[in-house]
């Protein structure tokens, strides 16, 4: 993902630095042991040995450096911790930012592929994963060859045929054990994240549907469905985690049986005069110490494969196209903000029946237009075409003069209010609710739009009034009651064009019958459509057009 390098440059000294410290850090390891397997044996030699030994080996330069390696392992560590993790978190920061601005201009129609709890896995797992491919896969395998030279080397200066032995050792547990356990883990973590973004899926819709299943009585079977799925997934990773244990097992028998051929060659170096005793231990320890670098490369083989595939996923979530709006933009709507539909064609991605089959239409701003039509034939869709959630097949749609897949939302957003069927409540109160629409409203203007949308009454018989929580940990507003809300937010944005769908939708006819009174006294000279089945709002509208078979038709006519 070409994006993710671009952005991680502004962490990129973070995890130099870090990877500087890992690398500093498993030096001071290896030195550490290196140094005390010296001064140990040195120390026991000169005991031993009387005096006179005692003092022919120089034990305080080896005293010294094993305090230096131990007190610099600990300071690396614990820094190599905050750089690195922090260099990780940013990243992470920054590529959530990244993928956000790439799914946004795909909702809705670009991502209809993918159930909400796989999308959230998607933004929150798998950028995860990517972002600590750092940290789990590069920093490991970059530091295990870093630290393997210099570890050769250190070796080399010491005694060659160890140097040789060690290289070897390392090669084989840094190269071919990976790479041997390779594409068994690309295959069993490509299972185990099919599983588990299913899981995810499912438990999204599950937990958002909980009482659907309660009422039909189907709790239990979900629950033994979720057991044997869980069981699965389970099982995907008890096998992943027997490949990495069996790796682990082998890297330690190379581990061992590289420090029996250290052992060797150093007894047979110190027989031949060209070492001292006190540097065989020192060699040995060194070559146990000097597989720490590679011991974590199992493990950091099965992130990499977690990363990669994360990485993947991302990048087919973002590669949709956006339906609409694609052409660029050539100016913005002016008054007088009329819609002109000329020969429109639409059916939604994916499927056969035309919603709009050459359909023309045009509404003059300032009109007030029922439209009404069959459940089902796509009254509302007219929302998605108008916002360019979804483009047109075929003819043309104006708005205030200017062609509409080149305007963005958000330029509609400005002079189009819209109060939706399936309006959405945010967790918060309803006060924040109504101000989402408009951020600077006045409580003289909230009062005012609760009374259009005859909600005064309601808000006032809350001990917290507006200040009550709703959405879903808070109160839970009926269909009508959540419905006005969506109206009164539509209307608190003041905007040249109003669309009401459905909006007396599950009221009584008094309620009802003020509520439009309210609506049409407030937006006189506003634009109304309004999506209904309710033959008592008609008599509000000024003229009724009926939507059948995919065209307009005027209402009686
Ligand atoms: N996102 C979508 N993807 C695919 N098909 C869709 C989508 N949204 C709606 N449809 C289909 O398009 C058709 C028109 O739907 P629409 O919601 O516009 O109808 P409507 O006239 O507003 O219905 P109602 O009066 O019941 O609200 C329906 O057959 C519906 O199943």
């Amino acid at each position: 993902m070409s994006g993710f390098s671009r952005l991680s440059a502004a962490v990129r000294w973070r995890l130099a630095m870090g990877l500087g410290l890992a690398c500093v850090a498993a030096v001071a390891s290896f030195g550490l042991l290196f140094l005390s397997g010296w001064l140990l044996a040195g120390a026991a030699a000169a005991g031993l040995a009387g005096v006179g030994a005692a003092r022919a080996f120089n034990i305080v330069l080896p005293a010294t450096g094993v305090r230096f390696f131990a007190m610099a392992r600990i300071l690396a560590r614990y820094l190599e911790r905050i750089v690195a993790h922090d260099g990780a978190l940013r990243l992470t920061g920054h590529l959530r930012t990244w993928v956000y601005a790439r799914l946004a201009p795909l909702a809705p129609a670009g991502l209809t592929d993918l159930q909400g709890g796989d999308l959230l896995g998607r933004f929150v797992s798998d950028t995860d994963k990517v972002a600590a491919y750092y940290t789990d896969v590069a920093l490991p395998f970059l530091r295990a060859l870093v630290c393997g030279f210099v570890f050769v080397a250190v070796f080399a200066c010491v005694l060659q045929s160890a140097a040789l032995a060690l290289a070897a050792g390392l090669l084989f547990c840094g190269l071919l054990v990976p790479a041997t356990i390779g594409h068994a883990t690309d295959k069993l973590v490509q299972v185990g994240a099919k599983k588990q973004s299913h899981i995810q899926a499912e438990l999204a819709e599950t937990l958002q549907n909980m009482g659907e299943y309660l009422l039909l009585d189907a709790a239990s079977g979900r629950a033994a469905q979720w057991q044997v799925q869980q069981s699965e997934l389970d099982g995907a990773r008890w096998k992943l985690d027997a490949l990495e244990g069996l790796a682990r097992g082998l890297i330690t028998i190379v581990t061992f049986a590289t420090a029996l051929v250290v052992l060797m060659l150093a007894t047979q170096a110190y027989r031949a005069g060209q070492l001292s005793a006190a540097e065989i231990p020192m060699l040995v320890l060194g070559a146990l110490a000097a597989f720490d670098v590679v011991t974590p490369l199992p493990l950091a083989r099965q992130a990499a494969a977690g990363g990669r595939l994360a990485a993947k996923r991302l990048e087919a979530a973002c590669a949709g196209q956006p339906q609409g709006n694609t052409m660029p933009a050539v100016g913005l709507p002016s008054a007088p903000y009329d819609l002109v539909l000329q020969n429109v064609s639409f059916a939604y991605p994916g499927t056969v029946t035309s919603v709009l089959d050459h359909a023309s239409l045009t509404i003059r701003q300032g009109e007030h237009l029922g439209l009404v039509g069959p459940s089902g034939v796509g009254k509302s869709s007219l929302i998605n075409l108008l916002f360019g959630f979804y483009a047109p097949c075929g003819g043309r749609m104006m708005f205030g003069g200017v062609d509409v897949s080149t305007l963005r939302a958000e330029d509609l957003a400005g002079l189009v209010s819209v109060a939706a069927q399936d309006f959405h409540l945010f967790a918060g109160t309803l006060r924040d609710n109504l101000l989402l629409a408009a951020p600077d409203a006045t409580e003289a203007e909230l009062s005012d739009v609760l009374d259009a949308a005859q909600l005064t009454q309601f808000v006032q018989s809350l001990p917290e009034g507006l200040q009550t929580w709703v959405g879903n940990d808070g109160l839970r507003l009926s269909g009508g009651q959540a419905r006005r809300l969506a109206v009164a937010q539509a209307l608190l944005r003041n905007t040249p064009w109003l669309v009401l769908d459905e909006p007396t939708e599950g009221l009584d006819a008094q309620v009802e019958q003020a509520l439009m009174a309210a609506i049409i006294q407030r937006c006189a000279n506003t634009t109304i459509v309004c999506m209904t089945h309710r033959t008592a709002v008609l008599p509000f509208m000024h003229r009724v057009v009926r939507l059948e078979d995919g065209r307009f038709y005027p209402e009686g006519g």
